[in-house]
């Protein structure tokens, strides 16, 4: 299923898609078709900031084998010397599904993760995850090697690292934005956002509630009362998104998604749609994007 402004996720030959795409930094593209590999990693270097993505096979269980690629990936980061990672994205074979644990595919992912992080104490980055058409779980990374990085959370929501049990044994690794200063200016990696106050999925089976939900977290995610809490001097409305992209789980949302993302975002935003499973079965719509 295309959508109307983008291609379906299932069919983005990740990662060797446009990766200005999802880094909302031009020139990955490019730079992605002479990148380097060591091992299962495959990386560029642009810009100042470092483009990685790796692959881990499908299989049955996923903890172990996340857990080890995200150490490979924590020592590839500061081996080249790019130590900052500002943003990752996940996509997740039958995210939904069930491991040979009896575990949600996605709950055994933030296991892995989770002890990955507990091992080296790093900072939250701002990430997404999503399902995928490809089984295994691929991963996309973006560092650099200048700038100040501050992570960013939500009032309307609690910290997704601070989840309670009932959402997985371990909970979700990650922030709510980044916020990156860098002499060039600032820039900011807004995580994959969705209907959840709270620690609660709001409005489950209601599209048009989980929107306004999901452009509620994302406003106030980057107002400026909430980045100054933070110490960050800045503050952002929707209009001021460079680039979203929505992933919608039933392709026939798609249209009201689009129509719903043009009218919330600025003129200037660059709206992608993308069909795909999201990280809870009750969840139909997610945003991410990037403030440069
Ligand atoms: C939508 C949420 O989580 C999703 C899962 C994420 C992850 O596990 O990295 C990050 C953002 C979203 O794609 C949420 O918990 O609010």
């Amino acid at each position: 299923m295309t959508g109307s402004l983008g291609v379906a996720l299932e069919e983005l030959d990740l990662p060797s898609a446009d990766l200005g795409v999802h880094t909302g930094l031009a020139g990955f593209g490019d730079a992605w078709l002479t990148g380097r590999s060591e091992g299962r990693l495959r990386y560029a270097e642009e810009g100042g900031f470092l483009f990685v993505s790796a692959v881990v096979p499908p299989s049955v269980r996923y903890a172990e084998a996340v857990r080890a690629l995200y150490a490979e990936l924590f020592a590839l980061t500061k081996r080249v010397g790019y130590p900052t990672i500002c943003r990752l994205w996940h996509y997740i074979g039958r995210i939904n599904g069930t491991t040979a644990d009896g575990l949600e595919t996605y709950r055994d992912f933030c296991v892995g993760r989770a002890l990955a992080f507990e091992e080296v104490g790093a900072t939250m980055p701002a990430a997404s995850a999503v399902g995928s058409a490809h089984e295994g779980v691929s991963v996309c990374l973006l560092a650099t090697r200048a700038g100040a990085l501050t992570a960013i959370e939500n009032p309307l929501q609690v910290p997704a690292y601070r989840y309670p049990g009932q959402h997985g044994p371990k909970s979700p690794s990650f922030s709510r934005a980044t916020y990156l200063r860098q002499d060039a200016g600032g820039t900011l990696f807004l995580s994959g956002t969705a209907s959840i106050l709270g620690h609660e999925t709001a409005h489950p089976g209601d599209l048009a509630g989980q929107l306004a939900t999901t452009f509620g977290n994302v406003e106030a995610v980057v107002h400026e009362r909430n980045l100054a809490r933070h110490g960050v001097d800045a503050g952002f409305g929707l209009a001021d998104f460079d680039r979203v992209t929505a992933y919608v789980r039933h392709a026939d949302d798609l249209a009201a998604v689009e129509a719903s993302c043009r009218a919330a975002f600025g003129a200037g935003t660059a709206v992608r749609l993308l069909r795909a499973d999201l990280c809870r079965s009750d969840l139909l719509v997610e945003v991410e994007g990037v403030i440069t």
